[in-house]
């Protein structure tokens, strides 16, 4: 019998499945692929089956609607099995999943029962774009194989270890408990993976190193990480708070709430979906995408360029805020699709930082490449490096440990 060292990780996010197939032996990748806009009319799969010598097999993309995560996952399923990889294989430890929002509960990865599934749900009114993704993933996952462990690997877990005078909002303290109102942060399997591999980067133990996170994807935000451990996050009681994202607006007064609910005449369902899904990039100039507002200023788009100045304005205060509170920085690593592709989100966040350490090397920051660099001029105090983030990795790791212990 072969012995089971394999686990398929499962990223659902709002419109996206991204998965991967790894042998733990030795952190093989035996596929990964990536289903986009499902549930609409142009979905997109990408698959590719990996030759494990790090050498990729052939590429298989089909477009066509998948109308929602059940039907993406099947999908999925059967690319696996096409390639003799399939979730029925012996070979497989464990399934393991991103689930963003794990609330008080959840600190460390789980193994997922009827309980966990329940708490999981009771947490949708507070991660709405994500955890009902999670939780398809979950149960297409205990349907396809009911017999193996399914891992939960919360966002919010890494963010645990954050001081109450971070967590806390200034409310009313009775008010905020009964209604677990605090803030939990997201985005932490990143920020854990980054953090130690910025560490590994500067050549020093995580526990020596103050580093700034910047994971700037379709969401985005920033964690100050002081030897390991998550001291402050810039998302809140739900991925809505902080920086300017793809379609979210990041950090408001909270009074535009009520201001829109009372004079615009909005319900409280219509604000959210406001603040959540029209806002940010796609709000500020109609596109949420990086590569496409960068095309636009080249081309002298006014509203692509105050969009993109307004995205940089709040990325350099929260950079500015997480110095204060680490008091000294070692680094700051950009991560995610956009921390890893865009140079002049890059350069521009640190311009005119150089009293606090900070620089960008214009030849370092243009170099492209898929592995972990220091871009930052050899004067520079600080590091200022891109390190791409591997959240299935991680989830794997932390998957296959749990059912290992
Ligand atoms: N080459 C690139 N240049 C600039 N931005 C990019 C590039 N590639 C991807 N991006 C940005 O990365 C975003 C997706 O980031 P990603 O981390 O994959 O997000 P998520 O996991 O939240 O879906 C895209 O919306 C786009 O803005
Ligand atoms: C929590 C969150 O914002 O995740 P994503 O960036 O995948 O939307
Ligand atoms: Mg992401």
């Amino acid at each position: 019998m072969t012995a089971a060292t394999r686990v398929l990780v499962l990223n659902s996010g709002s419109s996206s499945v991204k998965y991967q197939l790894l042998d733990m032996r030795d952190h093989t990748r035996l596929a990964v692929g990536l289903v986009e806009r499902i549930g609409e009319e142009t979905s997109r799969l990408v698959h590719t089956p990996l030759t494990g010598d790090g050498g990729d097999g052939e590429k298989r993309e089909r477009t066509g609607p998948i109308a929602d995560h059940a039907a993406a996952l099947e999908a999925v399923a059967g690319e696996l099995s096409r390639d003799g990889l399939g979730v029925d294989s012996p070979a497989l430890a464990a399934i393991g999943h991103r689930v963003v929002h794990g609330g008080l509960k959840f600190s460390a990865p789980t193994v997922i029962t009827d309980e966990v599934l329940k708490e999981i749900e009771r947490l949708v009114p507070v991660a709405p774009l994500h955890n009902p993704a999670n939780i398809t993933g979950i149960r297409t996952a205990r349907e396809l194989r009911p017999d193996l462990p399914q891992v939960a690997v919360f966002d919010t877990a890494f963010h645990t270890t954050m001081p109450e005078s971070a967590a806390r909002y200034a409310i009313d303290v009775e008010t905020a408990d009964a209604h677990r109102i605090r803030r939990y942060g997201f985005h932490g399997t990143s920020h854990a993976y980054v953090s130690r591999e910025t560490a590994r980067l500067l050549g020093k133990d995580p526990s020596e190193v103050n580093v700034i996170v910047l994971h700037l994807g379709n969401g985005a935000s920033a964690t100050a990480v002081r030897g390991g451990e998550c001291v402050d996050t810039s998302m809140g009681l739900t991925p809505l708070e902080g920086l300017v994202m793809g379609t979210r607006s990041g950090d408001i007064d909270p009074a535009v709430t009520f201001h829109l609910m009372r004079v615009a005449g909005m319900s409280a369902d219509e604000v959210d979906v406001l603040l959540n899904k029209k806002s940010g990039l796609v709000g500020l100039c109609g596109d949420n995408d990086m590569r496409e507002i960068r095309r636009r200023i080249d081309e002298g788009d006014e509203r692509a360029r105050l969009a993109f100045d307004i995205y940089i304005h709040r990325l350099k205060k929260y950079i500015g805020a997480y110095y204060a509170v680490l008091g000294r920085v070692d680094a700051v690593a950009f991560t995610a699709g956009v921390g890893e592709n865009a140079a002049p989100v890059r350069a521009a966040a640190v311009a005119g930082l150089e009293e606090m350490g900070l620089a960008v090397d214009a030849d370092l920051n243009a170099v492209r490449a898929d592995s972990a660099r220091v871009i930052s001029p050899e004067y520079a105090r600080v590091a200022v490096a891109v390190v791409p983030t591997d959240e299935e990795l991680e989830i794997a790791r932390q998957a296959y440990a749990l059912v290992n212990a």
